[in-house]
């Protein structure tokens, strides 16, 4: 439920719904702001009122006014950074989950522009920046106009030099805008290059050990932090540069301020007090402004992640609209001129793929490699979404259930088969926290594994995965038919199940589709070995992307097995 109410937020933005916190934190910065004119006020009164007139008791209320108001000002000060640590925090908790599920789907679901995506970092991203001091001087730099309105009504000529030197620094804050997005942009991109090549390497271990290919590969990654490195170069030379600038402009504003101050006091125009209070005026207005200069950079990357986080939410949020509460499905899997792949593609992998199988049938599907197999598995149990055409059980859509609810009537065992980090009866149950012992090991009975499993030292609390026990290839495959069988869903889809497996394996394979069927499940299977169709009663031909034929299994398989030899099946 929370997962469903987060995305419809987030196609609202990541922020909505702390308008009231927004609004506090500008009211605490207009009480902060305020407060900034404790120093010029005292400075003020000290040089035109004290020193005039020698009393050293009013310079002790004077003072004792100005602790007070600056210890006020220490506790707004500190308090807006809290808050907004917390906001930060808040933003974090509140969507990590929708950002983690997007990282895992949208390789599925984008395909190949999902590498360049790292929702998790981009969360992180916008939390640092929060907890940083970038929020607090942008709610300060619009004060500015305040401070130099002050001055103007101190003397117009200092009025005047201030906002002078308030526009060049806001020029030179649009200069950095535009000579540090690019690189960021840039820095970013490789940032998650870099990930995505460590992160193959380390799923293609033996490969590159037994292969000898760590030394071009890390020639490829030397090159890849090269570019990193330069972009990162460029972005912190100019942001750097721009620091120093608006840093080194501010002192030359403040001391023509007091030059002009002290022209204007000869003049008699002004006051010495007005002169010093002026000077930390503008100094004040346009600190915010320098603070900003210098978290630059991360405003832009805290700027970028927020944007794409809210393109990826709203995409993922289309892709998965809320579900109803609709009964399980349990008679009829209906495909109707089912055109889909990957979405952003210039044409469908798949296109007016038709077929219908009742409660109890099995359906195997074979073509050449690259046909559409495994997009079509991957599309009938939701990971794709129907460009055009339907894919309906019972007759409603895919979409009409919620993802989360789709679980209980889908098994699905992928083609590149992964095992997670936890102990077998987790993997078997799709680590639900109330599964029963019963329905773990009756899914471990049907896939022929209980044996194997209760001949391990710890049984089924062995710890399979990254860090735990290593399972043999065919071993991996079935534990993964296990959890696609789990709590006997309604449509099981099998992509290539038999690809590790040896004749016992295929054995069990088969147990488990006949007695899956008995219960009333639909199967698919798909298959490149003829051994994986025993079980099934109907057959579907695919041809790049299109259905060559379908029908009952004895009618199909002569016809598209004869004229073609060694093609999909055979
Ligand atoms: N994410 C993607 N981005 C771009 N093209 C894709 C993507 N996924 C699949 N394709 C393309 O779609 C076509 C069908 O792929 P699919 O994996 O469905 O084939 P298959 O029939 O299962 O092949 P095999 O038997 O070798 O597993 C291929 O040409 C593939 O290049």
């Amino acid at each position: 439920m929370n997962n469903n109410m987060n995305r419809r937020s987030a196609t609202v933005g990541l922020f909505s719904g702390l308008g009231k916190v927004w609004l506090g934190i500008g009211l605490i910065s207009m009480l902060i702001n305020i407060l900034m004119l404790t120093g010029p006020v005292f400075m003020l009164q000290v040089y035109d009122r004290v020193l005039a007139s020698g009393s050293v008791p009013t310079l002790v209320v004077l003072g004792g006014l100005a602790l007070g108001l600056y210890a006020f000002y220490g506790l707004l000060d500190g308090l807006r950074s809290r808050i907004l640590v917390r906001v930060g925090q808040y933003v974090d908790a509140h969507y990590s989950g929708l950002a983690y599920q997007v990282s895992t789907m949208a390789p599925v679901l984008i395909g190949n522009k999902a590498q360049q995506l790292r929702p998790v970092q981009d969360l992180d991203a916008v939390r640092q920046f929060l907890s940083g001091q970038g929020p607090a001087a942008i709610f300060d730099s619009p004060w500015m106009p305040f401070y130099l309105i002050i001055v103007y009504v101190f003397h117009p000529i200092l009025g005047l030099v201030g906002l002078v030197g308030a526009i060049i620094i806001c020029l030179l804050i649009g200069l950095n805008e535009w000579l540090t997005r690019k690189p960021t942009q840039e820095a970013n991109r490789e940032t998650g290059l870099r990930g995505q090549l460590v992160e193959t390497g380390r799923q293609n271990a033996e490969a590159i050990h037994a292969m000898g290919m760590i030394g071009a590969l890390r020639g490829r990654w030397e090159g890849l932090n090269q570019t990193y490195l330069q972009s990162q170069r460029v972005s912190s030379d100019r942001g750097l540069l721009f620091s120093t600038l608006t840093k080194t402009f501010r002192f030359i504003l403040q001391s023509s301020i007091l030059g002009f101050g002290a022209w204007l006091a000869i003049q008699q125009e002004i006051t010495p007090g007005i002169m010093i209070a002026a000077s930390i005026m503008i100094s004040r207005a346009l600190s915010p402004i320098e603070v900003a200069v210098g978290q630059w950079r991360a405003f832009v990357g805290a700027r970028q992640a927020y944007a794409r986080l809210k393109s990826i939410f709203g995409q993922m949020s289309e892709e998965q609209e809320d579900g109803m509460e609709l009964p399980l499905p349990q008679k009829a899997l209906t495909v109707d001129a089912l055109s889909s792949g990957p979405v952003g593609l210039k044409k469908p992998v798949l296109q007016g793929v038709s077929f219908s199988l009742n409660a109890g049938q099995g359906l195997g599907i074979i073509g050449p490699s690259g046909s559409g197999k495994s997009t079509l598995a991957r599309s009938l149990v939701g990971l794709l979404p129907a460009l055009s055409g339907s894919v309906r059980l019972d007759g409603a859509e895919l979409t009409q259930w919620a993802q989360d609810r789709r679980g209980e009537f889908i098994g699905y065992l992928p083609q590149d088969v992964q095992i997670f980090d936890g102990t077998i009866s987790e993997n078997i149950s799709r680590f639900a926290p109330d599964a029963s012992s019963d329905s773990i090991l009756e899914a471990a009975r049907l896939a022929d594994l209980h044996e194997m499993i209760t001949a391990l030292p710890d049984g089924y609390e062995t710890r399979i995965g990254s860090s735990g026990f290593a399972l043999s290839g065919g071993q991996r495959q079935r534990v993964a038919l296990a959890r696609a069988i789990y709590g006997n869903p309604f449509l099981i889809v099998l992509d290539e199940p038999n690809s590790n497996l040896d004749s016992q394996g295929e054995a069990a394979l088969a147990g488990a589709i006949s007695a899956m069927k008995e219960r009333g499940s639909v199967i698919v299977i798909i298959a490149h070995r003829p051994s994986a169709l025993a079980s099934v009663d109907h057959v579907l031909c695919l041809k790049e992307g299109k259905m060559q034929a379908c029908g009952p299994k004895d009618e199909v398989l002569p016809k598209v097995l004869s004229p073609v030899p060694n093609q999909g099946a055979a």
